[in-house]
């Protein structure tokens, strides 16, 4: 496991010893189901989201634009039958600057995932693909694992868990 060298310094657990007496959800926790399985454990950034249902097309379409430092969520409903990012989307985030992906389903392809520039968690693992119809919708508010992110949120994700703000930490 690689850490980028512009990997960024945080901790979230600081994070969470500063608001821990907050109860305005201004610092949201998402629980710790997200295994890791990128290149780069340290990851942070704006948050751009996609909703969507065992259909990837609206990921690979966002990681194959320019990712200019943000996190992408990509809220999968959890799904345990088809895998939203393998190794090809997981270069191309990579490629086009994306700090990190975060799954709420499974990914597949991890030996190519662990030589991935880029951050990323998912539920698990699982090797069969999505079929791509079309579906999913980009940049929308999503709960996941009980959690509400939204686009223009800050993500910050580190060896300790995940962490999401309204403002920058
Ligand atoms: O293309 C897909 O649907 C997912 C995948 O396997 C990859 O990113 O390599």
């Amino acid at each position: 496991m690689t850490t980028a060298a512009s990997s960024p310094s945080f901790s979230t657990c600081d994070f969470c010893d500063a608001h821990k007496g907050d109860d305005q959800g201004e610092l949201r926790v998402l629980p710790p189901v997200f295994q890791n399985y990128g290149g780069v454990v340290s990851f942070c950034g704006p948050v751009s989201t996609v909703k969507c249902f065992e259909d990837n097309t609206q990921v690979k379409a966002a990681v194959e634009s320019p990712g200019q430092g943000r996190v992408l969520v990509v809220d999968g409903g959890a799904s345990l039958r088809r895998a939203l990012v393998g190794g090809n989307l997981a270069m191309a985030a990579a490629k086009n600057g994306w700090a990190g992906l975060v799954v709420n389903g499974c990914v597949r392809d991890i030996a190519e995932l662990q030589t991935a520039s880029v951050g990323i968690r998912a539920v698990g693992l699982l090797p069969m693909p999505t079929e791509r119809r079309g579906e999913g919708r980009s940049d929308v508010p999503v709960q996941i694992q009980g959690v509400w992110v939204r686009p223009g949120d800050w993500l910050y994700a580190d060896a300790d868990g995940i962490v999401v703000s309204g403002r920058p930490l």
